[in-house]
């Protein structure tokens, strides 16, 4: 601890949760949502939609589409809260070459659970199919620092509030300044 989070992903496979954490996160943190589906080129949603697995050449430019979405929205004074499945080490520190300072939220769930998310939820391109290729591209962020790692099977109610209470100690932590994501605000406390 003791390094200022100043901008955060939510990462895991589909369904883990990625959306509605980060949607609840940015609420109750007051930062700005970056929703990483949405950056996807018509290609890839293609792909996965077609029950095709994205390979590291699809990736690479909607990472660093993601890259640069955040430190826009960091240049306006606002803190980014990223949904990114993110699931390789090299993903994730493309991400963080782009954005210094960069706090992971993973959201660890089950291939059961996971598929049986995905199957249930109406309207989303992404199939259920693809829930195996998501474990197997997966490496989880054990070793990796200003990472928290969250059981997303809790409910929304308690993830969202320990998430915003991890950021803000690593904020208050950093030289003795209180940094209020969402704001330009910085204080000393
Ligand atoms: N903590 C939770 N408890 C129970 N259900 C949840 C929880 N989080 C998400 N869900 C449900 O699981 C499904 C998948 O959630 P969500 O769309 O947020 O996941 P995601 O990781 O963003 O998925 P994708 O990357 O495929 O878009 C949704 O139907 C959502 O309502
Ligand atoms: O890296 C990937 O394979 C993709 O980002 C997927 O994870 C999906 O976009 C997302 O989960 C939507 O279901």
């Amino acid at each position: 601890m003791g390094d200022r989070i100043a901008a955060l992903v939510v990462m895991g496979v589909s369904g883990c949760g990625k959306s509605s954490v980060g949607a609840a996160v940015a609420e109750l943190a007051g930062a700005r949502l970056i929703e990483g589906d949405s950056f996807h080129p018509a290609g890839n949603i293609a792909k996965m939609s077609a029950g095709i697995p994205l390979d590291d050449d699809d990736r690479a430019g909607w990472l660093a589409r993601l890259g640069e979405e955040m430190a826009r929205t960091l240049s306006e004074g606002a803190a980014p809260v990223l949904t990114c499945s993110a699931l390789k080490l090299k993903y994730r520190d493309a991400l963080r070459a782009a954005v210094p300072g960069l706090g992971f939220v993973f959201l660890d769930l089950t291939r059961e659970m996971a598929a049986r998310r995905v199957a249930e939820r109406p309207g989303h391109f992404m199939p259920a199919s693809l829930i195996e290729s998501q474990f197997a591209a997966l490496e989880r962020p054990s070793a990796e620092g200003l990472t928290l790692t969250l059981d997303a099977t809790l409910p929304l109610s308690e993830m969202a509030p320990r998430v915003v209470e991890w950021w803000r100690a690593s904020t208050e932590m950093h030289a003795g300044t209180r940094h209020i994501p969402g704001s330009t605000l910085s204080q000393a406390v």
